[in-house]
């Protein structure tokens, strides 16, 4: 009698992560065959006990994975998070509610741990919103014509920056530690909410540090900017093609990693990267979507928006958490009752901000002011997204007059929410 799929945990035993890679091979179209480099490679960053999938007729059919992440919140506390990624099922098994199964078994262990909510990058739109995620932060990347920006391209360096500071390269190495200090004090600013913590070997991927076989990594050029007393307040890692044209040069810079923690270092390296000869285009990769620069240039329609689309997605765990945890931009009260068919955020709460931007969040039989799916509040969490233009859209009901209004007051933030990175 041909045995049923079984959906089960990864074991300890290499053969069986070897086996489990390949599945993530077949499902992503990366080919069929995983050799014993990228099993060693890839073990120290597999939790087994976080690692399941389904298994049929003597293999790996289904792959899902999560890890510890914590997610920078409107304010800047950070909130644990449990991270959602190597999602796949086998083109033979699709349409079969295998990833539906491992969903449900993920987040009810992600609950029982306590995290405010789970995380993820779609691959495609339609995947997630079932299962209670909504699109909590967006991305934009730019192609800059640097002919066309307006700026001077006899740029100094030094002396044109604003407060002192210098742009210097610097090897792999130093960025990796360097840049890595810097990041924690990036992703812990108010307005920061959407960043995630780096592991430490995801600074070893970035730098090279740590390779998988066919990864086709080419070192880039890292630069760190440092302010007037010499602390770094900028990183960028950056390529440049090597492409000529009729003896002319027509290079393009790709930016691998851009973050500061000032304006000044902000500013400063987009300049950098926008004087540097023979560089035709710059592609920005994914970007805040209010990033600094379109509106650096003086002519901003040099940057040609080559993506805009929906990036991180959140899915709600533990309402009262979430919500005590973020800072509101004006103090008041708004209840709101969520329908969650997994149960996992089901109920009503009363979200009360005060004079200094912190709040208590609760579960209340009071009537609530807004109806809504668990997933528009992942929508709604980060600040990145109208009450109004829900209501609008159908999405969510409001209850009471001005409710909308009210809570479009309270969950709004200076900056739009940014996910630098894609896990
Ligand atoms: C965080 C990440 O890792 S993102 C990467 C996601 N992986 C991929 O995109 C790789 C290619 N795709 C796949 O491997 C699979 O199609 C998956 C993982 C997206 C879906 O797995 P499945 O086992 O087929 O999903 P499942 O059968 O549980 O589907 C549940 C419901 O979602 C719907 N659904 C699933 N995937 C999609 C999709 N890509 N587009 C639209 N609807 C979808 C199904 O139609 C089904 O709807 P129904 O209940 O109304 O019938």
């Amino acid at each position: 009698m041909p045995q049923r799929p079984e959906l089960r945990t990864l074991s300890d035993d290499p053969d069986d992560l070897h086996g489990w890679l390949r599945a993530i091979a077949t499902g992503f179209y990366r080919g069929t065959e995983v050799g014993p480099e990228e099993v060693a490679a890839r073990r120290g960053g597999i939790d087994p006990a976080r690692t399941q999938g389904v298994y049929d007729a003597g293999r790996w059919v289904a792959t899902y994975r999560t890890t510890p992440q914590q997610l920078t919140v409107p304010g800047g506390a950070v909130l644990p998070s449990c991270a959602v990624t190597n999602v796949t099922v086998s083109p033979t098994h699709r349409r079969r509610g295998l990833l539906s199964e491992m969903m449900a078994r993920g987040l009810t262990a992600a609950k029982e741990r306590g995290d405010a909510f789970a995380s993820l990058i779609s691959a495609e739109y339609p995947i997630y919103g079932r299962f209670g995620f909504g699109p909590a932060a967006w991305t934009a990347e730019w192609e800059v014509e640097v002919a066309r920006t307006g700026l001077d391209r006899r740029y100094s360096g030094p002396a044109d920056w604003d407060d002192g500071g210098r742009v210097d390269l610097v090897d792999a190495a130093e960025y990796a530690h360097s840049a890595a200090a810097l990041h924690e004090v990036f992703r812990a600013q108010p307005h920061r909410q959407g960043a995630v913590d780096r592991t430490e070997r995801s600074w070893r991927t970035r730098t090279g540090g740590l390779r998988f076989p066919g990864d086709g990594f080419v070192p880039p050029f890292f630069a760190l900017y440092r302010d007037a007393d010499g602390r770094p307040r900028g990183a960028v890692a950056y390529a440049v093609d090597n492409h000529w044209s009729a003896a002319l040069p027509e290079q393009t810079a790709t930016v691998h990693d851009l973050f500061a923690t000032t304006a000044d270092a902000e500013r400063a390296l987009w300049r950098y990267l926008l004087a540097m000869d023979w560089v035709l285009r710059v592609r920005t990769g994914p970007r805040a979507p209010d990033d600094l620069l379109p509106l650096l240039l003086p002519d901003p329609r040099a940057a040609k928006t080559t993506a805009h689309a929906d990036f991180l997605w959140l899915r709600p765990l533990d309402v009262p958490r979430m919500l005590a945890a973020r800072t509101y931009a004006v103090p008041g009260t708004v209840v709101l009752e969520l329908r969650d068919k997994a149960g996992f955020a089901q109920g009503r709460f009363r979200l009360e901000a005060g004079e200094d931007g912190t709040a208590a969040c609760e579960a209340t039989r009071a009537e609530p002011d807004l109806c809504m799916d668990a997933g528009e509040l992942g929508t709604l969490y980060l600040g990145d997204e109208s009450v109004l233009r829900l209501v609008a859209l159908g999405r969510v009901a409001e209850q009471r007059e001005g409710a909308a209004a009210r809570a479009d007051a309270l969950f709004r933030t200076a900056r739009r929410a940014w996910c630098p990175d894609i896990f």
